[in-house]
């Protein structure tokens, strides 16, 4: 359709007394604008940016004929088998010219290379295919003790998030022409927690960092891979921190669990802090630096707009927003904005979709897709397609997970609010606090960055550019700010006893380390000596954190026998973080709870999702009437039903459960109070740290830190009064907050920590 037809027309007049203020919500916003109706489409919107002031000009076009850009070997497969059409775009990419370069710098006895690249300059879609060609790469036979055994054939590369890693992997076997999934030699795969797919024959695979962490665990030697890639380092995950440490090891190591065959390295980064990971990479008494690429620019220009003056309220400014470029700006071109969470992106998606029924219907339609953590994989994948029939624009309400690695397809304008919401670990009070904190400039660049992936785009910043240049240039390392159980257990589970020896590039505080393995020791992980236990490597292993870890392995003990309840909560607890709606009105709240009662048990959260989980496999009818009629998200509960089969899975592998359970539908049967009481004091071996106790002024104050908690809205028990809770989760956003909680006798807490 010509873009003349979606030119925006005045929408019709919304009050009587001014049609330029609109009501969206409990809002007052005024979009008179560009509602005017001599205000004509298409020219400088007047809204909240100054004048165009571009950012470093990114262009750095590489033209088809251009013989720089030939590489003089082209890859065999590569080009001769994928898709044409993508082939023209690859070569577009400044990355391309390097080609040669690249492959040489890895021929030889040099297994380490580092590129950094700006964004969008094609490391991750183009590094892996131009080395999975070279003869390095092939899987070769070697001697390894008395065995001999395969070694390599495989390019790993990681990726900080599962969306970049499954988005990458289509995208990539799209390049290459073949089908993701498919059985056949020099295929894509990927592997990320709860999902694989990896076909014989993968020769890329992409995998979330924490997978390849627990394939490390396996195979200390990453046997089956040739090279590993390690994308977006700069996002320093304490896992990302981890796997370069391991990799460090092998690096500098003798190849004999290789077959003397060694492992090519890459580091990717997008930001030019090189000389740490150069330091840090650097081998013992040796001069030479890590070998280091550059390059330079990005395919397509991104514009930034700044505001001219700081803004008060975001959710206010990222609406005008939106509406500013719907209405005024050509199509197609999506648009893809930054908030901080989930709520937000909830609640805008609301007024967005309200204030869209009041546009005139000539007006093109705007589809909105969130794009958040907790929302399910097959609901992330609705953000990357593009809009649905009778939509014309696409508007992403994303987190920082679409920050780094991704492209979503269609996309020209990016929105960034400069806020995310950050985790940090107060390992003196043993919780997690999640505040909306400033984003670091090397975010904003990543953000803009989201925008010139398939053409020229527009960046709009919620903020001005004083305050751009006053960020800090780069986030603190996750391992510096978050808890490192998880860390620690995986170095342990890895032979690494003293862990202060462990090559790190930043090291945590000793307090979080000390802390760490106190609660390792309470879930049976560490003896006294602190060596890892058999419970220990077990946890290191399963894919959940390790007190979900440990509750599955109590489960079995006779005197819980629970484990098929226990994999059903933590299927629930797992597939998102809602299973419940949010109820809006009154008169909605009465007809569901009504629905809910069923579900709903007085003992809390952890058998209300139990109920849930079953009483939902049970459903033999309509599963989605089911779930519209409770409001309960479908998607969450399918999810869960899928990682339920793949826990399912590994406790039959690990001979956990004798013989496969029975097919669904199964006839629910509600639990007995005093099977209720046995399944919540098996959660105990696993948060038995996690409690508190009713004061007399009716707060609630922990047993570990003695702090003062209230129970989330969220949670069945909100409001009421119980002797002792147990929780899950402990978060401070506006308020210290427990989730997740449960109703527990106060002597449960002794037995609990005298058992251990
Ligand atoms: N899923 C996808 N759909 C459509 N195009 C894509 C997709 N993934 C990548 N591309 C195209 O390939 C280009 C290079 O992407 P790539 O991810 O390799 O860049 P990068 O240098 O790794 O950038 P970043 O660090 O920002 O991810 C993108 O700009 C886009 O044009």
């Amino acid at each position: 359709m010509a873009d003349d037809e979606h030119k925006p027309k005045r929408r019709k007049t919304k009050t009587a007394n001014d049609a330029s203020v609109v009501k969206i919500g409990n809002k007052t916003i005024s979009l008179s604008a560009y509602l005017a109706p001599e205000k004509k489409p298409l020219e400088k919107p007047p809204s909240i940016q100054e004048p165009v002031a571009t950012e470093e000009p990114q262009r750095d076009v590489i033209k088809e004929n251009d013989p720089q850009t030939q590489t003089p070997h082209p890859p065999k497969r590569t080009t001769s088998n994928g898709d044409p059409s993508l082939l023209k775009s690859r070569k577009a990419l400044p990355i391309w010219a390097h080609q040669s370069e690249i492959k040489a710098s890895l021929r030889g006895d040099n297994d380490l290379l580092l590129i950094v690249g700006e964004t969008g300059s094609g490391k991750s879609t183009q590094v892996p295919q131009f080395l999975c060609d070279e003869p390095w790469c092939r899987r070769k036979k070697a001697q390894v003790q008395s065995d001999t055994v395969n070694v390599g054939g495989m390019i790993a590369i990681t990726q900080p998030r599962r969306v970049a890693a499954t988005t990458l992997a289509g995208r990539v076997a799209r390049e290459m022409g073949t089908p993701l999934g498919a059985s056949r030699e020099g295929s894509v795969g990927y592997s990320v927690r709860f999902d694989h797919n990896v076909p014989k024959g993968t020769k890329i695979k992409f995998l979330t960092e924490g997978m390849l962490l627990q394939e490390l665990l396996r195979d200390p030697n990453l046997r089956q891979y040739s090279a590993v890639i390690v994308d977006e380092i700069h996002e320093r995950s304490v896992d990302v921190d981890l796997i370069a440490g391991f990799l460090k090891q092998i690096l500098s190591g003798d190849k004999v669990g290789r077959g003397g065959i060694p492992l090519k390295v890459v580091i990717m980064s997008a930001t030019a802090d090189v000389e740490k990971i150069q330091t840090f990479f650097a081998p013992h008494n040796s001069r030479s630096p890590v070998r280091l690429l550059q390059i330079k620019g990005r395919q397509y220009p991104v514009e930034i707009k700044h505001t001219s003056k700081p803004v008060t309220d975001i959710q206010e400014a990222l609406l005008k927003q939106i509406f500013d470029i719907h209405l005024h700006e050509p199509l197609p071109g999506d648009i893809l904005a930054f908030l901080t969470g989930q709520e937000e992106i909830e609640s805008a998606q609301r007024l967005i979709e309200e204030y869209c029924e009041t546009l005139a219907s000539d007006v093109p339609k705007l589809l909105v897709c969130p794009l958040y953590g907790q929302l399910s994989i097959q609901a992330q994948q609705n953000a990357f397609l593009p809009a649905k029939k009778g939509f014309i624009r696409k508007v992403v309400l994303a987190t920082n997970i679409a920050e780094t690695s991704v492209t979503v397809p269609g996309v020209r304008y990016v929105i960034d609010c400069g806020k995310a919401k950050v985790k940090q670990f107060r390992s003196q009070l043993g919780m997690e606090s999640l505040l909306a904190k400033a984003i670091s400039k090397s975010s904003a660049i990543q953000r803009t960055g989201r925008a010139g992936r398939e053409g020229p785009g527009k960046c709009y910043r919620l903020y001005t550019s004083a305050t751009y240049d006053s960020l800090k240039e780069a986030d603190l390392p996750e391992i510096l700010r978050n808890d490192v159980l998880g860390a620690v257990l995986t170095m342990k589970a890895r032979g690494i006893n003293d862990i202060l020896s462990f090559p790190l590039m930043d090291f945590p505080d000793i307090e979080s380390v000390e802390k760490a393995l106190i609660h390792l020791h309470f879930l049976g992980a560490l003896a006294d000596d602190g060596t890892i236990t058999e419970v220990g490597r077990k946890l290191a292993l399963f894919p959940i954190s390790a007190p979900y870890g440990r509750v599955l392995l109590a489960a079995r003990e006779p005197q819980y026998d629970c484990l098929l309840e226990v994999i059903d909560i933590i299927a629930c607890i797992t597939s998102g973080d809602n299973i419940f709606h949010q109820l809006q009105s009154e008169e909605v709240r009465e007809e569901v709870e009504e629905y809910r009662k069923e579900l709903y048990r007085r003992e809390g959260d952890i058998l209300t999702y139990l109920t849930t989980m079953q009483r939902y496999a049970a459903e033999n009818a309509d599963r989605i009437e089911w779930c519209k009629k409770r409001k309960v998200n479908i998607r969450n509960m399918k999810q869960a039903l899928n990682i339920r089969k793949q826990l399912r899975g590994i406790c039959l592998k690990e001979k956990l459960l004798t013989e496969t359970p029975p097919p669904d539908p199964q006839p629910f049967v509600p639990m007995s109070p005093e099977r209720a009481i046995s399944l919540l004091k098996c959660f105990m071996k696993g948060f038995g740290t996690k409690c508190a106790l009713l004061a007399p002024d009716s707060s609630y104050v922990t047993i570990q830190g003695k702090h003062v908690v209230a129970i989330h809205p969220s949670s069945v028990l909100h409001g009421q009064k119980r002797e002792a809770i147990m929780f899950l989760e402990h978060v401070f956003t506006q308020r210290s907050y427990v989730k997740k909680v449960s109703t527990i006798q106060a002597d449960w807490i002794v037995e609990a920590m005298e058992g251990h």
